[in-house]
């Protein structure tokens, strides 16, 4: 797992959207061949979310051969009630950037049959050959997408309900924890490993134990952020915050390899350049 522990949560939002830029540039997608991303909702990724803009804005990156898949959604939220998934997507990115409407993926909170949808859902990503970088952020109780303590690690797109502790946290979104829906659809564990890249976000202190466990933990499906750990290509971009519970040793080791000193501004071209072969 390669770890990025960088200073603030700007730091994190800059270097995640150039990382995905790059990707999707060096891809060099086509219509026939498109590049597949996978994309979180929540508070941490907005930031990343507007650098993406600026970059689109400034030319730099073009998603009109870019087809995503949401992670998750809430269920019996329909696309266009204010704290769905879908409408969180189109106000923080799809409205201002060049992706065409039919290559945006969201399950449906409205659905009818959860069965036959997520199963779709799974299919259709396989009909794209599958996701080239799924972006996520973390639970404050180290949950990946939807997938809370004790999810199977080889699940699949389902139903999940959602404890107590993501309804209240999740709640600062809504005008009352009664609004917070009870259960969500989400792509499962087994579905973010399959994906070529996985890049987590975490910033914040009250992550910290998220990381912690992600990091240094041992693979559990209590905390199912840990499951990353059996990617070829996961990792885990953090701000300061973030990485209080690492130990020194794991905090100072993964600061160095990535060449992060505080006392210097962070060169962001050097390093995405340097890191280049895992692009
Ligand atoms: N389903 C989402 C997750 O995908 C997200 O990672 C998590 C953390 O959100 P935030 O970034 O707001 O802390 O919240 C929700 O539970």
């Amino acid at each position: 797992m390669r770890v990025i522990p960088l200073i603030t949560s700007d730091d994190v939002a800059k270097w995640s959207a150039k990382y995905i830029v790059d990707a999707i540039n060096k891809a060099n997608p086509t219509a026939e061949k498109p590049f597949v991303l996978g994309l979180p909702t929540g508070g941490t990724p907005v930031q990343t979310y507007k650098y993406l803009i600026e970059y689109y804005r400034q030319g730099k990156v073009s998603f009109k051969n870019v087809v995503t898949f949401n992670m998750d959604e809430y269920l019996g939220l329909s696309a266009n009630h204010p704290q769905s998934y879908s409408y969180f997507m189109h106000e923080n990115l799809f409205n201002h950037i060049d992706i065409l409407k039919e290559n945006v993926n969201i399950l449906d909170g409205m659905t009818q049959d959860i069965v036959a949808t997520c199963l779709a859902y799974e299919e259709k990503i396989k009909s794209y050959g599958g996701i080239d970088l799924f972006l996520g952020g973390v639970g404050i109780d180290g949950h990946i997408a939807f997938n809370e303590p004790g999810s199977s690690l080889t699940s699949r797109t389902r139903v999940k309900t959602l404890t107590e502790e993501t309804r209240v946290a999740n709640s600062r979104f809504f005008d009352s924890l009664d609004e917070v829906p009870k259960y969500a659809l989400t792509v499962g564990v087994a579905t973010l490993l399959d994906a070529k890249r996985v890049m987590i976000l975490a910033t914040g202190a009250n992550k910290s134990l998220a990381v912690k466990q992600a990091v240094e933990g041992s693979v559990t499906h209590m905390w199912t952020v840990t499951a990353l750990q059996q990617h070829k290509h996961a990792m885990i971009v953090c701000d300061e915050p973030a990485c209080l519970d690492l130990t020194l040793r794991t905090f100072k080791y993964f600061r160095e390899i990535e060449h992060i000193d505080p006392t210097k501004e962070y060169n962001f071209e050097r390093d995405l350049t340097v890191f280049a072969e895992y692009l």
